[in-house]
């Protein structure tokens, strides 16, 4: 059986501005296993960094404790630099650097020898397509190529705990397949990875179990598989309607199920199964309805979250 690598006991963050408080975590208690991969799915504003920035000590919780392999995170702040690699959404601190140095800096900093580390900084901005690139200040890369040094950062020394806050934030489809690619290769030999994402769809294919965080409060944790059953009774239509004409759509639709916007001018539907017959008839047969398409596929792991997310607020609603 492997390891915990980490456990959260009850942790809450309250931050304080000025006379307001913000309670950006409360009550999130979890177990990460060694070589697991972990996704942390939430909206903006749910507390995920900051879940982030506790796992790694750079915050200490307001209540509870974080566990790195069995000890409290902020008794042993070396051994966690050592052996946890931390990719975060804040600016990068070596931006005074050139690509190529800014790696081998990292690689030193986790203990290689100059020429292993130099070695490793080139095979990784060759592997991200910016061998051209390497003497280039950070600052005069795209926020892309910047994005991918900081990957680049993240991974130079297989670490064996990879902590990484948005990874493919920014990057086209090409680059984000690339570092999704890296990180799976990085877990298969051995590394524990967390990471917090808003690609949910591409999330999917990686993680092992994923964690949904709300209003600072956990509300799920499972695999995608256990997860996707929560809703595997359901149909999704996806309608696009005509731009200006969501709203009206929406309410003809909501005796249906589940109505939610997904963009301007869409709308997901999630449905039991039992009347998405019901219900494609019922948009045939109305065509004054502004619908210009639509499509039936069975939820994916972002309606899962959409779910358990929209399940939550109604219980919110009820309690208050
Ligand atoms: N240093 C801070 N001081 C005060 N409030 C903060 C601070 N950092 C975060 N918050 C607040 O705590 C809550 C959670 O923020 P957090 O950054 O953890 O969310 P997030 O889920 O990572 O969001 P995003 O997806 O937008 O990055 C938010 O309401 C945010 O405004």
């Amino acid at each position: 059986m492997s390891r915990t690598a980490y456990e959260a006991r009850g942790i809450s963050q309250v931050y304080k501005k000025g006379k307001q408080r913000v309670r950006a975590n409360d009550d999130i208690s979890l177990t990460v296993g060694e070589g697991e991969i972990l996704g942390v799915l939430g909206p903006n504003g749910a507390g995920k960094s900051t879940l982030i920035k506790q796992l790694v000590g750079q915050l200490k919780p307001t209540e509870g404790e974080v566990l790195f392999f069995g000890r409290d995170v902020l008794q042993q702040t070396r051994t966690v630099a050592e052996y946890v690699a931390y990719f975060s959404q804040e600016p990068h601190v070596l931006s005074v650097l050139r690509a190529h140095e800014a790696l081998a800096f990292t690689g030193r900093l986790r203990g290689m020898d100059a020429r292993e580390a130099s070695r490793q900084a080139h095979e990784l901005l060759a592997r991200f397509g910016m061998a051209d690139m390497e003497n280039k200040f950070l600052k005069q890369l795209s926020g892309g190529q910047k994005r991918l040094v900081g990957i680049g950062t993240a991974l130079i020394g297989n670490s064996p705990v990879l902590i990484l806050d948005e990874p493919t934030n920014e990057l086209d489809p090409k680059n984000r397949r690339l570092v999704w690619q890296m990180i799976q290769e990085h877990n298969r030999a051995g590394a524990t990875v967390i990471l917090v994402t808003h690609n949910v769809l591409e999330a999917e294919q990686v993680v092992d179990r994923v964690a949904v965080i709300n209003h600072g409060r956990l509300l799920a944790i499972d695999s995608v598989a256990k997860l996707k059953r929560q809703v595997d009774q359901r149909l999704k239509f996806m309608i696009t309607v005509e731009v200006g004409r969501r709203e009206e759509t929406e309410t003809a639709l909501r005796p249906w199920g589940i109505v939610q916007e997904a963009g301007e001018n869409r709308l997901r539907v999630l449905v039991d199964k039992r009347n998405a017959g019901e219900l494609l008839d019922f948009i045939i047969r109305h065509t004054e309805l502004p619908i210009e398409e639509y499509a039936v596929t069975p939820p994916s792991l972002e309606d899962v979250y959409f779910h358990i997310d929209e399940a939550s607020a109604v219980r919110e609603a009820m309690n208050a």
